[in-house]
């Protein structure tokens, strides 16, 4: 992964030595001028990219933020302040972090259009504070100056294109991390999110705070790109066509930010050229959005989708190899029963979909969870992941009770779960899924967990992984992790016969090989023989039967309420 940052960075940097060397060396100072211009949107559309590209959230008032950074770049410039234009850029990027906080922190409960209504009303009332007041040194013409190495246009535009390469630099290696996946796990599913252990206010919190800092540093930047500043450079409309144009571009990617920087900057000044009116640009933007989220790809989705094309070199698919070697060390968790759940009821309204139950998975072994549909079998693993709002009874983890936690904090106390339906963030590669559910593992771990299960090769795209192998990457994530406890909710849905023989192969080798104790759901009755030691049969939300998995799927309480149809037919 790291490499991968490495090697995006390096290409970064020699786009922007290329381009930058023929901007400055070829180029009129207007266009110059004009281009500089381009890298300080660029910024503001990254600082967008983030929060909105990265992490879906819709953030409508980022222009606020950069009007903080301008404003404290104005005030340590008449306050004399120590350190110069660059400090001064840095520090207006860190005075906009609390106000990025506090609106982050009604995006802890809303989501789409209601985050989308609070933060326009930031901005709306952001407008109103900016009427009211001026900006440091505004009356008085009192010009932001530049630093004396890059005070002319040519100098002015590289010193933002070395802002600009730094925080694309800086991005580039977030998006690659724990943190970064977080965010796109986040806006794919904030469950599945949680279910690894993520918490979700921090990804939403950070993704905000790390926004508002780059905007604040493209407000900063605009103090010194034009001496002096009025409210209008920060108004609400501005923040409304920023976002239009980064979600058409797609500005979480660098050239995406660009790209948008080019329109935003290019636009007014082609339409004033046509003495055309300067509305038309928004509404161009709006439409060009709109396209963007009605098709799901944004413009540099696109060139990288046509690019890719070109340069297809075939996929390597990761096979049986057969060979074990790397994978994640066994992790040691105590004896005794490492899942032990008493009385365990849930009720949606009148529905009782759990009655009473009783289940205890032993350390060390696979046990199994089966029950005709709406039997309660979700239920329990919601349960005991902490996704349910409330339950009667106790669930203890090795002995501790687990009431009172979130779905996160279960998740890193031990308890680990996959999903009936797919929830892995497309955008991630099969390596960094894994990297997210289990956290730092070596590249030759990555890819000795992978092979094992039978999952394509580490840089393959989530999104060119068909279904049945993303139920077997969401198991790979959950086993790499080695939890206490992994509760597996159907994960041969989707396999061929022949693979799920193998998958319960697999899954009856996890306890020795990695140390985790797993209770498996499933509907395959074969898995379930080959697999669990145990099974526990649940009809209506109550225990029906429980034991070794011969005795248990003979009595004929089971077969009457499990293999029913089985039975009837066979008559
Ligand atoms: N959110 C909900 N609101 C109301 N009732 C629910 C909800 N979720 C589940 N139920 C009901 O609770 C009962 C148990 O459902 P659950 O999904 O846990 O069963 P299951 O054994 O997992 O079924 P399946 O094998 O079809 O997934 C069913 O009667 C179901 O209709």
């Amino acid at each position: 992964m790291k490499r991968a940052s490495i090697r995006a960075s390096l290409v970064i940097l020699a786009a922007a030595i290329v381009l930058g060397g023929v901007i400055v060396g070829l180029l009129p100072s207007y266009w110059v001028f004009l281009a500089t211009s381009v890298l300080i949107t660029g910024v503001a559309l990254q600082s967008l990219g983030l929060v909105a590209g990265r992490t879906g959230m819709i953030a409508l008032c980022q222009m606020s933020f950069a009007g903080v950074g301008a404003w404290t770049v104005g005030y340590l410039n008449l306050a004399e302040a120590p350190g110069g234009l660059a400090t001064w850029i840095l520090l207006g990027g860190f005075a906009a972090v609390p106000l990025g906080v506090a609106i982050g922190l009604p995006a802890l409960r809303l989501r789409g259009i209601n985050l989308a209504i609070v933060t326009l009303s930031f901005a709306a009332a952001f407008d109103v504070i900016l009427a009211t007041m001026t900006f440091p040194g505004q009356t008085a013409f009192i010009q932001v100056p530049r630093p004396a190495l890059f005070d002319s246009d040519e100098g002015y535009f590289i010193f933002a294109l070395i802002f600009y390469v730094a925080i694309a630099v800086v991005l580039e290696f977030l998006a690659r991390s724990r943190l970064g996946a977080s965010w796109l796990a986040v806006r794919h599913s904030e469950r599945a999110a949680a279910a690894h252990g993520v918490s979700v206010a921090k990804a939403k919190l950070s993704a905000f705070a790390i926004s508002a800092f780059i905007a604040g540093i493209s407000g900063g930047l605009l103090a010194g790109y034009l001496g002096t500043l009025v409210a209008e450079n920060f108004s609400m409309m501005q923040s409304l066509s920023l976002y239009a144009v980064a979600v058409m571009t797609g500005a979480h990617f660098a050239e995406g930010a660009i790209i948008g920087g080019i329109l935003v900057v290019m636009f007014p000044e082609l339409l004033r050229r046509f003495n055309l009116p300067q509305d038309l640009g928004n509404v161009l933007f709006a439409v060009g959005a709109v396209q963007a989220l009605s098709t799901g790809e944004t413009m540099s989705e696109t060139f990288r989708r046509l690019f890719r094309k070109l340069a297809r070199r075939p996929g390597r698919v990761g096979g049986a190899k057969g060979d074990d070697g790397g994978l994640p060390a066994r992790v040691s968790h105590p004896a005794g029963a490492a899942l032990q759940v008493d009385k365990l009821t849930v009720r949606y309204g009148s529905v009782v979909a759990l009655d009473g139950v009783d289940l205890t998975v032993p350390a060390g072994i696979v046990a199994g969870l089966i029950g005709p549909n709406g039997a309660g079998k979700s239920t329990f693993i919601d349960a005991v992941s902490g996704f349910l709002r409330s339950y009667e009874g106790s669930v203890r983890l090795g002995g501790v009770a687990l009431e009172g936690r979130s779905a996160h904090e279960r998740a890193r106390a031990g308890v680990r779960r996959t999903w009936q339906t797919n929830r892995i963030a497309p955008e991630l590669t099969v390596g960094g899924y894994l990297r997210l559910a289990a956290g730092n593992l070596t590249e030759t771990e990555v890819r000795a967990m992978l092979d094992w299960l039978d999952c394509p090769d580490p840089e393959t795209p989530v999104v060119a992984v068909d279904a049945g192998t993303r139920r077997l990457l969401d198991v790979a994530g959950v086993v790499a992790a080695r939890p206490a406890v992994i509760l597996l909710d159907e994960p041969a849905a989707g396999q061929s016969h022949e693979e799920t023989l193998r998958l319960g192969r697999r899954i009856a080798e996890i306890p020795a090989r990695f140390g985790s104790s797993v209770l498996l759901v499933e509907r395959d009755m074969d898995l379930v023989r080959s697999a669990c030691s145990q099974v526990t049969v649940l009809d209506f939300g109550r225990v029906i039967a429980s034991g070794p998995p011969a005795v248990v799927l003979d009595q004929s309480a089971v077969k009457r309420a499990y293999l029913g149809i089985e039975e009837s037919v066979a008559a």
